[in-house]
C-alpha cells in the first residue's frame, strides 16, 4: 500500500461566519492543493510527517492501542465526535483548552480519524506525510484540505472505499465522496470547534458551490472570474474567530442577527448575478454589482469583529486602483480576495501586486475551480509535491 491523494483549498466569495449560523455561503476551490502520501510498513510504528509546520511525529502501535475507542464508525457516515475518544486523545497529546497549537490540532485530527477507522481491528503500521501549497491558518481552508486528505487516504487504507487508481477511468462515486466528506468534517470539528462544513465540502467536490444549512448545491455554470489573492501573513485561528463571532451574537443578538441575514442576502444576490452572467452578455453593470456586494460584505465582517488593520490596508490600497476587496475565510488577518474585471489591464494588476508586496503581503493572481479530492498515480503529482513527499 503506497498512494497519494490531494485536495484543494478554497476561497469563500461570500458568507463566511454567517454560514456557521445557518446562512448561505458561496465558495470556490482553488488551484492550490494539499498532498498526502500514505505508505504501509512493518515497523510497528505510525509516523506522521508534516513539513509545512515542521512537525515529525512517531508513535508505537502498542501505545496507540491503549487509546482505541470501543465503537468504530468505519464504512458509515458520522455526524458527531466521540467525546470520550477526544478526551483521551487530548490527554495523550497534552492539549489544554487554551492550547491551540498548530501541531497539536493536526495530530489530534489525524489520530482521531486513524483510531476511529481502525479501532476495532489490528492497527496498521503507516507512514503518512502531508505537504501543502496552501498557507496554513490563512483563510484558504488548509485545515479542510488536510482533513479531506486524511479522510480519503485512511478510508482507502481501511478498505471502506476503493482505491480508484486501479481503474484509471473512475474516481470515487458520490457515496464514497459523502463518506470522505463526513470524516473530513470530523477532522474540521477537532481543528475548528464549530465548523459549518463548507470548507470540507469544497475540498471534497471542488468547483463552485452554495452551502446552506449542511446542504451542498454545486453551481454548474459560473462565469470565469479573475481573482487576486493576498495573504496579509497576520496569523489567526479560525477556532478563536468563530468563537468570537458567537460571543458577539450572544451579547448583541438584535444587532448582529440582521447582519447575518444581510450576508445571506448578499450570497443569494451574488449567486443570481453570477448565473445571469452565464446566460446573457456580461456587462459592466454585472461587475459593478459584484464589487458593491464585496464592499458591503467587508463592512459586515468588520461589524462581526473579524476585521484587521492589515485587511483594511488591502481594501484601501486596491481601491486606489479601482479594485474591490474583502477578507476571505475566518478573517482576523490571513487572506483577502480582490475581484479583477475582464478589462483590468495587466499593468494595473502588476502595480497593485507590487503595492501590496511593498506592505509585506504575498499577492498573486489565481485561477479558481480546481478538482475536488483525487487519488494520484505518482507521475500525475506535481514534481515539487512528489519531491517533498518522497523525502519521508
Ligand atoms: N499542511 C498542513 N500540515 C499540518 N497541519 C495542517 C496543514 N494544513 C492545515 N493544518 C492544520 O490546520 C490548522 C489551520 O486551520 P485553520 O485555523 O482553520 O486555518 P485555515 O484557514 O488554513 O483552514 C493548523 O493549525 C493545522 O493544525
Ligand atoms: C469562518 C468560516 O466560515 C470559514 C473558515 O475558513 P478558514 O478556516 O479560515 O479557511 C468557518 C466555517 O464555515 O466553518
Ligand atoms: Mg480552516
Amino acid at each position: 500500500m503506497d498512494y497519494i491523494v490531494s485536495a484543494p483549498g478554497k476561497a469563500i466569495l461570500h458568507g463566511e461566519h454567517a454560514v456557521v449560523h445557518g446562512k448561505a455561503a458561496l465558495a470556490v476551490s482553488l488551484n492550490l492543493r494539499t498532498y498526502l502520501r500514505l505508505k504501509a510498513s512493518t515497523t510497528g510504528k505510525v509516523y506522521l510527517n508534516l513539513p509545512n509546520i515542521d512537525a515529525f511525529l512517531c508513535w508505537d502501535l502498542a501505545e496507540l492501542k491503549q487509546l482505541t475507542p470501543y465503537t468504530c464508525g468505519k464504512k458509515k457516515e458520522v455526524k458527531h465526535l466521540d467525546a470520550e475518544l477526544v478526551r483521551r486523545l487530548r490527554e495523550f497529546v497534552g492539549v489544554t483548552n487554551e492550547n491551540l497549537d498548530t501541531c497539536n490540532m493536526a495530530t489530534l485530527a489525524f489520530l482521531y480519524i486513524y483510531l476511529s477507522l481502525f479501532g476495532s481491528e489490528e492497527l496498521p503500521s503507516l507512514t503518512v506525510s502531508v505537504w501543502s501549497e496552501l498557507p496554513t491558518g490563512a483563510g484558504l481552508g488548509s485545515s479542510a484540505a488536510y482533513s479531506v486528505c486524511l479522510a480519503a487516504a485512511l478510508l482507502c487504507a481501511s478498505g471502506a472505499i476503493p482505491t480508484p487508481l486501479w481503474d484509471p477511468t473512475a474516481g470515487w462515486c458520490q457515496e464514497d465522496l459523502e463518506l470522505i466528506n463526513s470524516w473530513a468534517f470530523q477532522g474540521e470539528m477537532i481543528i475548528h470547534g464549530n465548523p459549518s462544513g463548507v470548507d470540507n465540502a469544497v475540498g471534497t467536490w471542488g468547483g463552485m458551490l452554495r452551502f446552506l444549512a449542511g446542504k451542498i448545491i454545486p453551481l454548474g455554470r459560473v462565469p470565469l472570474l479573475r481573482i487576486l489573492l493576498t495573504n496579509t501573513k497576520i496569523p489567526r485561528s479560525t477556532k478563536v474567530l468563530v468563537a468570537g463571532v458567537k460571543d458577539r451574537i450572544n451579547k448583541f443578538p438584535s444587532i448582529i442577527t440582521p447582519v447575518l441575514d444581510s450576508v445571506d442576502a448578499i450570497s443569494c444576490t451574488c449567486e443570481k448575478v453570477l448565473s445571469e452572467m452565464t446566460c446573457e452578455p456580461i456587462t459592466g453593470e454585472h461587475y459593478n454589482i459584484l464589487e458593491e456586494l464585496i464592499d458591503i460584505n467587508q463592512h459586515h465582517l468588520n461589524v462581526m469583529g473579524v476585521g484587521h488593520p492589515a485587511l483594511d490596508t488591502l481594501c484601501r490600497v486596491t481601491l486606489t486602483r479601482g479594485l474591490h476587496s474583502k477578507l476571505t475565510g475566518a478573517g482576523g488577518g490571513g487572506c483577502g480576495i480582490t475581484l479583477l474585471r475582464p478589462e483590468t489591464d495587466s499593468f494595473v494588476v502588476q502595480s497593485t501586486v507590487q503595492d501590496l508586496r511593498d506592505y509585506g503581503f504575498d499577492c498573486w493572481e489565481t485561477s479558481i475551480g480546481g478538482p475536488g479530492v483525487q487519488q494520484h498515480a505518482p507521475l500525475s503529482v506535481k514534481v515539487e509535491a512528489l519531491e517533498i513527499l518522497n523525502r519521508y
